[in-house]
């Protein structure tokens, strides 16, 4: 590879210069990109707009995208998620470059890393190519100064571009990028107009021959004190038929992100997120977290405690699939098997964490059910294998993908029907599935658009949350962190459902899992905090809280 120039070795010096990594520290880039601290990411959040711009120029100069943000995490923390050019998470090739880089402990060590993978990838460096990362930030306190440190590390990269696409949802900016790189428009008021001209569309798509109207029945959302909320109170004017309360909405002085709301909050502890008080038992209430990439629903059950009934991700992807399936059939002639309409191979993804009950229902149905590991990287990737296919985790991150040949097989169709059968049960589905791969944020999970997908499928059903609830009773369950020396001692296979290393725990696990009715537990290093997350379920309440602690005991022992 031809040497880089002077100029281009004095930015990438200087870059380092600027952030230097402390002595000890140490950054993963783990389950989603490089998390911690607020006032530590910098070295981090530097080298990633780095790798983000070397992406752009090894994809000849597509769009790459960069937020700046920690999720669920508390407000003090910040992190750096890198969107590739298809709208997904990094490519996973270069997460052990991304990390000896965030790690590299000189700025010429720096230099060396850069010089040698950029041969290694064929990347020329210097004059000639146009890179371009879109930038954008929740609302950390942290976060302007970090997505400064990180067009300071793009611009480090002679001739990339830093475009500052402002304080956004996680899967806002993932959708830009998407766009931008297919040719589409791209703005946020491009995604708004998408999102709701489409939502207003599958409404007009419910059949009307079913009573009531469940829509217009008060929908709470606890916005986590984060992005979501606020964009959700933006576009709440163009959502007529719906009848939405926001509570936790991020403005100025509500509250505190993250802290004891958001859909992480209500998934993991099954309580009510603060703001919401008793004389909202009974109503239809959704999550968001911290950056909008998780949605969770929840009723609360009683006035005198916090307790709730939780409508998980498994669930929400259970209702997409209901649906879904039903406008397959409708479309296809649910008797005639040869010779399809529209013949779809149809995929669902589910990680460890998905409650046993969810998988017996979605292989109740006779669908394909595949695991994956913790991570939407993982999940993502998986469902690109079919033509449709629906990955939710249990926390609520999620979305529905459609294969290109697919939606132009659909479109087709479509185009066909509306000619030959207008207005038909057959071309009413095959619209609603179009409309549908319009509303659905493609690009990753997405709290807005995965919420309007649901109010959608539920008033196309008529279903009250109860309906909902009850299409399978979860098997109780509980999730406990266990902090130990060195969390990447344990080492999973199977989808992390089973741990091969150290070697002796897989057994003393099975062992302590054979004690129970319906019993299923697993281990694994969290890759967003330092901690061992331990999961059980059993028949019972207590049955699942006593797996699960005694197996943190074990985790203990063996490893604190
Ligand atoms: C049990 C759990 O909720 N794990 C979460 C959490 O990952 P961990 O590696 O378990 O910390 O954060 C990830 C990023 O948000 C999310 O994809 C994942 O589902
Ligand atoms: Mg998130």
């Amino acid at each position: 590879m031809a040497d880089p120039g002077g100029e281009q070795r004095a930015a990438l010096l200087a870059a380092a210069s600027l952030f230097p990594v402390p002595d000890g520290a140490k950054f993963s880039y783990g389950t989603a990109g490089f998390r911690a601290e607020g006032s530590t990411m910098a070295p981090a959040v530097c080298r990633a707009g780095i790798v983000a711009a070397l992406r752009s120029v090894k994809l000849g100069g597509a769009a790459v995208g960069l937020v700046i943000t920690a999720s669920h995490n508390p407000v003090g923390d910040n992190g750096v998620k890198i969107v590739d050019a298809d709208g997904g998470m990094m490519s996973q090739a270069w997460e052990p470059f991304s990390d000896a880089l965030a790690n590299a402990p000189t700025p010429d060590a720096l230099l060396q890393l850069v010089l040698q993978f950029a041969k290694d990838e064929g990347i020329t460096l210097g004059e000639g190519h146009s890179a371009q990362v879109l930038l954008a930030r929740d609302t950390r306190p942290t976060g302007e100064y970090l997505l400064d440190v990180a067009t300071k590390g793009i611009n480090a990269i002679v001739g990339s571009v830093a475009l500052d696409m402002g304080i956004l949802t996680t899967p806002q900016l993932h959708w830009m990028v998407r766009n931008k790189n297919r040719g589409l428009k791209s703005s946020e008021e491009d995604y708004f107009t998408q999102i709701t001209e489409s939502f207003r569309h599958l409404l007009e798509l419910t059949p009307d021959d079913k009573g009531g109207d469940k829509l217009m029945e008060k929908l709470i959302v606890d916005g986590a004190n984060g992005i979501g909320g606020l964009k959700l109170e933006e576009i709440k004017p163009k959502l007529a038929r719906l009848d939405i309360v926001v509570r936790n909405s991020g403005k100025e002085g509500e509250g505190i992100l993250n802290e004891r709301c958001g859909a992480d909050f209500v998934q993991k502890e099954k309580v009510h997120p603060l703001g919401f008080a008793p004389n909202d038992v009974g109503v239809r209430c959704a999550s968001f977290d911290g950056d909008a990439d998780r949605l969770v629903y929840f009723r609360i059950t009683s006035p005198s405690s916090t307790t709730i009934d939780l409508v998980d991700g498994d669930k929400i992807l259970s209702l997409f699939v209901l649906f879904i399936r039903e406008q397959l059939d409708i479309v296809n002639g649910k008797d005639s098997q040869d010779n399809q309409a529209l013949p779809t191979r149809f995929g669902v993804v589910q990680t460890a964490y998905a409650n046993g009950a969810s998988t017996e229902f979605l292989k109740n149905l006779g669908l394909e059910v595949v695991f994956t590991s913790t991570g939407v990287k993982y999940l993502h990737k998986k469902a690109l294998e079919y033509d449709i296919g629906i990955y939710f985790e249990a926390n609520g991150h999620g979305t529905v993908l459609f294969a290109d040949e697919f939606v132009s097989r659909l479109e087709s169709l479509a185009s066909e029907l509306s000619s030959k059968a207008a207005g038909s049960p057959q071309h009413q589905a095959a619209l609603r599935l179009l409309a549908t791969t319009q509303l659905i944020n493609q690009a990753v999970g997405d709290a807005l658009s995965g919420m309007l997908l649901v109010e959608a499928v539920l008033q196309h059903k008529r279903w009250t949350l109860q309906n909902w609830c009850d299409i399978y009773t979860d098997l109780p369950s509980k999730q406990l962190k266990v902090k130990v020396k060195d969390r990447a001692s344990i080492v999973t296979t199977d989808a992390e459902r089973k741990v091969c290393q150290p070697s002796g725990l897989q057994e003393l696990i099975d062992r302590e899992v054979a004690n129970y009715s319906q019993g299923r537990c697993f281990v694994r290093p969290s890759g967003t905090e330092d901690v061992v997350r331990v999961y059980a379920e059993a028949s019972t309440v207590e049955a699942a809280d006593s797996l699960a602690k005694s197996v943190a005991q074990l985790v203990e022992r063996i490893l604190g």
